[in-house]
């Protein structure tokens, strides 16, 4: 039997397409076709180089327009390549029996997600789930897909039967403080009929890059709380800066002796710095709530807002700082004059919203022990801010009955994040944003340059029955 000898392995230069003695390609050796394709391949090589240095070039100077081209592309991919693998993992997926000619096996079904748009700073998209699937186990998956696709964070929210609605944040924009606002005084005059734009005021920017505003029409009253030093009065201070500049009545109650509302004074229509003044102002107030009750109902009109110009009253905003101050009593006096306090309180929040009576309530915490009042008049604050706070109770208190998802975001915002809070977002449901850092003597200078124009209310002055 011949023995088979093992053909000897080539060396380089015997390889086909490789000349001797240089280290370039023959290209003589390439079929026609192959040498047609080499320009077209060194085209394409160089096409791939410039994108990738344009792209580059545009993430450190254009960030916004780097997503639209390249990054939210790049994300698109990341979603439909961990799809399934996510929907398996965090138990998305459902199963069902097939049809009778394939042997009634179980065939697992994915949730549709689609509509994947870019958006500034992420993308949004929708998630079609099917029968007997809840939202809920796609919003406690939100992190799972933050996690795959590599983003910042994801927020699911409910938006209709059998869809959630997915908003995908990027980086996080809130490490940077936003801009101030630019006070305009051009709306101002007091002669001007208010209008409903006059509500909304911008207090910093939302995590998807939208603009962060206090707007009194979409929520008629709001409950801001947060730690000492986490941005309270500062967020106020921005928004009090806007509404003073507009025919718009302020009206202050800070039971700590007006120590945060004092800089106010000269465009507040009224102050009340302790609990009996806070009382008899809020009295007041509700008899306002009743005269607008009755010249709405004389004109068949259910809010201010439909009335004529010339009868329309200016909406009051009622700040109150330190919620706490108005519930927790030592004496049996106090006792009385918090009871009335936080009745009349109560009445502003059920009547004043169509009667352009707003509520601004701040507090550093907000708890069970301010008694069973305080859950009812939470139900009608519909407007939440919670900063950085102390306590679980006050973030179950300020976002748990509308947002129960929201309160562990809440408790993770540090005391050293200023101004950054989890929002009231009409859209979303909440979300996080920063306030700009409005600084006292920018607020000096709006109270200052609108003080003539801060309303008088005659009900402040008539004697109480
Ligand atoms: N968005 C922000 N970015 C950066 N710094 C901020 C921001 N908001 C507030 N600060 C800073 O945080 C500090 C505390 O703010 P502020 O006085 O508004 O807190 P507060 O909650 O009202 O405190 P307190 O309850 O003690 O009155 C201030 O020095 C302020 O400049």
């Amino acid at each position: 039997m011949p023995l088979l000898k093992p053909s000897p392995t080539p060396t380089i230069s015997e390889l086909p397409g490789i000349v001797p003695g240089s280290s370039g390609l023959d290209l003589n050796y390439l079929t026609e076709a192959g040498q047609r394709l080499v320009p077209y391949a060194i085209g394409a090589g160089s096409l791939l180089v410039a994108w990738a240095v344009a792209g580059a070039i545009l993430a450190r100077k254009a960030p916004h327009t780097w997503w639209s081209l390249y990054g939210f592309w790049f994300l698109r991919l990341r979603m439909t390549r961990s799809w399934q693998r996510l929907c398996l993992n965090a138990g998305l997926s459902t199963a069902h029996r097939s049809a009778p000619a394939a042997n009634f096996r179980y065939v697992i079904a994915l949730p549709r997600l689609t509509r994947v748009r870019p958006r500034r700073n992420g993308a949004t998209a929708m998630i079609y789930f099917g029968a007997g699937q809840k939202p809920t186990a796609f919003i406690e998956a939100a992190d799972a897909m933050a996690h795959a696709w590599r983003v910042h964070a994801v927020r699911v929210v409910a938006s209709g039967r059998g869809r959630v609605k997915l908003t995908i944040l990027n980086d996080d924009p809130l490490t940077s403080i936003p801009d101030n606002i630019n006070i305009s005084l051009r709306r101002a005059g007091a002669s001007e009929a208010p209008t409903v734009d006059d509500l909304a005021a911008t207090i910093g920017t939302r995590e998807d890059g939208e603009r962060w505003a206090i707007n009194l029409l979409s929520f008629p009253h709001w409950l801001i709380t947060g730690a000492t030093q986490s941005g309270k009065s500062t967020l106020i201070n921005a928004a009090v800066a806007q509404w003073a500049t507009r025919p718009i009545a302020l009206v202050g109650i800070d039971c700590k002796g007006g120590m945060e509302l004092g800089p106010h004074t000269p465009r507040l229509s009224a102050l009340a710095t302790d609990r009996h003044q806070a009382a008899d102002l809020l009295q007041r107030l509700v008899r306002e709530a009743v005269d607008r009750m009755n010249l709405c109902r004389d004109h068949r009109q259910r809010n201010i807002w439909q009335l004529p110009h010339d009868l329309r009253p200016v909406p009051i905003i009622v700040i109150v700082d330190e919620l706490a101050e108005l519930y927790l009593v030592a004496s049996r006096d106090e006792k009385e004059a918090a009871q009335k306090a936080t009745t009349n309180l109560l009445r502003l929040a059920q009547l004043g919203a169509a009667l352009g009576i707003h509520l601004v309530l701040a507090g550093q915490r907000v708890g069970s022990d301010f008694g069973t009042g305080v859950t009812a008049l939470r139900a009608q604050l519909g407007g939440r801010i919670c900063l950085a706070v102390n306590d679980k109770e006050t973030a179950v208190m300020t976002l748990g009955d509308l947002y129960p998802d929201a309160v562990e975001a809440a408790q993770l915002i540090s005391s050293a994040e200023k101004g950054v809070a989890i929002t009231t977002a009409a859209s979303q449901g909440w979300i996080r944003a920063r306030s700009m850092n409005f600084p006292p003597d920018a607020l000096d200078g709006a109270i200052e340059a609108t003080a003539h124009l801060t309303p008088h209310l005659p009900v402040l002055d008539s004697a109480l029955l």
